[in-house]
């Protein structure tokens, strides 16, 4: 199969090299002095430093509307803020396109009262109905999965044809890929646990405890599971490895871009000096207004996410946010 895979980050590189041992590959990163760093170093060293590329991966930039009609499967694997234009971009592509992207669309500060955020497969029928598209999301830290650590993933569409090209291009050699018809609940697990995992970093940080971490994460689940549902997910989804199973990877696993702001912030650092110092994208810092605001429209409680939503805000300190969650009224479980 002839793989396109647009952004060159550590999840886009990783699946890249992993899949270049069996399909033809070509991975095209924005910036051309990148590209040409990648292809002549054999090596990502911004996002995934010290892991060779393997040599039949192709590195590329410029000319894209070329290498699209060319693929017979594109894979967006740039942030979510990037996701609208990506598949504006691709809307007419007859070939199945996904994206990695996890999280709902930031809903910009100044954004009219009432407005909110999308999901990735909400964004798609926005610009690009007509396609056939789908997620690849689960529980992977990219270092792992670039070092053939056995990993399993899920590939959510509603498409058959989306889901079958994912496990064709993916599947195989320590990756296991899943099939998975529920796209909405797949991408709402996808982006609630980066929120969540922020909360557990920040729980971490302060050194609260492995039980104040056990509570977050099984009270996250039970929120996280709200909300899909009221979305129109099912509660099974939740159970599976885009619910459970990325929830406690990304909360407990120290790989976590996510995890690690709420360490920085629980440090005393400010959200700019934490964001500045990953230089990586932790989606749950952009997504988390916009959950919240999707649970209120619905009715849905989320506290450990208004939580969040409140330090990120800086309305709330860190200790504030404790006592905030443990002074809640006591109730049914
Ligand atoms: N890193 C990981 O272990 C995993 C990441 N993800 C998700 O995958 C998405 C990407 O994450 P990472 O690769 O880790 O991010 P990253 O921060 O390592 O890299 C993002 C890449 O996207 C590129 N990019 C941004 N906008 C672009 C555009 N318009 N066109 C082309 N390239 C563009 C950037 O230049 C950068 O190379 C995120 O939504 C993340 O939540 C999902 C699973 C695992
Ligand atoms: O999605 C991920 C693991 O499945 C990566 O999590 P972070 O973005 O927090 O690093």
């Amino acid at each position: 199969m002839k793989i396109l895979v647009i952004g060159a980050g550590a999840w886009g590189t990783a699946l890249a090299m992993h899949a270049a041992a069996r399909h033809s590959v070509q991975l095209w990163a924005r910036d051309a002095q990148q590209a040409s760093q990648l292809q002549t170093s054999r090596e990502n060293q911004r996002y995934l430093p010290g892991i060779r590329l393997p040599d039949a991966l192709e590195v590329r930039s410029g000319d894209l509307p070329a290498l699209v009609a060319q693929a017979e499967l594109i894979v967006l694997g740039t942030p979510m803020a990037a996701l609208r234009s990506g598949l504006a971009m691709l809307r007419d592509c007859q070939v199945p396109v996904a994206w990695l992207s996890k999280g709902f669309e930031a809903v910009p500060a100044d954004a009219p009262a009432g407005s909110h955020g999308l999901l990735g497969n909400e964004v798609c029928a926005q610009v690009a109905p007509a396609l056939h598209a789908g997620v690849l999301s689960g529980p992977s830290f990219a270092q792992e999965v670039a070092q053939h650590q056995p990993t399993a993933l899920v590939a959510a569409s509603r498409h058959a044809d989306v889901r079958d090209a994912l496990v064709a291009a993916f599947h195989g050699d320590n990756l296991r890929v899943y099939a998975n018809e529920d796209i909405s609940g797949v991408e709402v697990g996808g982006a609630v646990k980066n929120v969540l995992a922020i909360a557990t970093g920040l729980c971490d940080g302060l050194n609260l405890g492995l039980n104040a971490r056990a509570a977050l994460v099984t009270r996250g689940l039970a929120e996280m599971t709200r909300l899909g549902v009221a979305l129109g997910a099912h509660t099974d989804t939740f159970m599976g490895l885009s619910g459970l199973g990325d929830l406690v990877l990304t909360a407990t696993g120290d790989l976590s871009r996510n995890r690690k702001i709420g360490l920085l912030l629980a440090q005393g650092q400010s959200l700019e000096q934490a964001v500045q110092s990953l230089g990586h994208v932790a989606e749950g810092v952009y997504s988390a207004r916009t959950v919240l605001q999707r649970a209120q429209k619905l009715g849905v409680e989320m506290p450990i996410t208004a939580a969040v939503v409140a330090l990120l805000d800086g309305s709330l300190s860190a200790p504030d946010v404790v006592q905030a969650l443990m002074g809640r009224e006591p109730r049914a479980e």
